[in-house]
């Protein structure tokens, strides 16, 4: 039976997917600007990541070396197998790369912490130690986004929050979640927002075709929050108002979405949820 770590995992994946309305994401009424996936290529894509969860969680658990940037790496190769298995999957559409990358961590580290009785974050910070310099510094053939976007405004994007031990979700994304209150759907859309007024989001950069459009992106979410949020008729409006533009100008919140998944599975990990 599938231990709850990986159980976790696949929750965390499937309550994001069914969050709804998500501005510049795919959710069951909405494909946003994502006209080749819906919520059926993202069902698929999720259970296809389950043996590389599991994977995840045995090597967290049995790692005994004392430098865990080798964990990292050992981890790194069963995430490229994984997108293969993602992309088989979904018959070719990236759903979950950003998730492989920052949920595989999460699950890995949350195991060897189990193990090892050490704190989560620290641990992916020791982990992901040098990431930035190995593969942005060090590399001069930059092909992804990430990649692009690190040479063009020197933003580390997925890599840089991996490195510093994913501030964004361990000091506001996460007591975020844990003091909110009402309905699961408000709770996990506030979330998303709040995520979405600090993230660097690189897919949202790559879109938008410029940096400063990210800071555009960060004061709409915000204002989305001083209304109130979802549970406001005037936060609701905003949201909608923001839902519109980014369907209207492709603007992809994917970065912020992986964010989201990852906070949701620490708070189901803790109990907050
Ligand atoms: C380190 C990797 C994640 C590879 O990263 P990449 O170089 O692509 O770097 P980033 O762009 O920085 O990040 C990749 C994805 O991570 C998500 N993300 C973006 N910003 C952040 C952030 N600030 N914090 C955390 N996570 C973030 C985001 O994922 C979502 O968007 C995906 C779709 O985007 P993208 O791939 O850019 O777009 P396309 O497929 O072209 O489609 P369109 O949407 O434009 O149509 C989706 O998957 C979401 O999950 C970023 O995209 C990791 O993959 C890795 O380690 N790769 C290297 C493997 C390797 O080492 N190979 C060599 C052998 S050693
Ligand atoms: N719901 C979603 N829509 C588009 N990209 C995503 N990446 C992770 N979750 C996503």
């Amino acid at each position: 039976m599938t231990n709850s770590i990986t159980q976790n995992a696949l929750k965390a994946l499937l309550y994001e997917l069914v969050t709804l309305p998500k501005p510049g994401l795919v959710d069951p009424l909405n494909q946003g600007p994502h006209p080749d996936m819906d919520v059926y290529t993202f069902v698929n894509s999720s259970l296809s990541l389950e043996e590389y969860f599991a994977n995840a969680e045995t090597l967290g658990r049995t790692f005994t070396k004392t430098d865990l940037t080798q964990l990292f790496f050992q981890l790194r190769q069963k995430g490229i197998t994984a997108e293969q298995k993602m992309v088989t999957a979904t018959n070719g559409i990236n759903t979950h790369k950003g998730a492989i990358f920052a949920l595989g961590i999460f699950v890995c580290a949350e195991s060897y912490c189990t193990t090892n009785h050490t704190e989560l974050f620290t641990t992916i910070q020791k982990m992901c130690n040098g990431l930035v310099k190995h593969d942005l510094v060090q590399n001069n053939q930059l092909k992804t986004a990430g990649e692009q976007e690190f040479y063009k405004y020197g933003a580390g994007g997925a890599r840089a929050q991996a490195e510093q031990g994913y501030p964004v979700v361990r000091d506001t994304a996460l007591p975020f979640l844990k003091n909110s209150t009402g309905s699961f759907q408000t709770r996990l859309l506030d979330t998303l927002m709040k995520i979405a007024t600090i993230t660097e989001d690189s897919n949202f950069i790559k879109r938008a075709g410029s940096y400063d459009s990210i800071r555009c992106l960060h004061k709409k979410a915000a204002a989305y929050l001083t209304a109130g949020g979802y549970a406001t008729t005037e936060g609701r409006q905003k949201l909608l108002q923001l839902n519109a533009e980014c369907l209207a100008n492709n603007y992809s919140l994917g970065g912020c979405a992986d964010l989201l998944i990852v906070t949701i599975f620490v708070a189901l990990e803790r109990g907050y949820i």
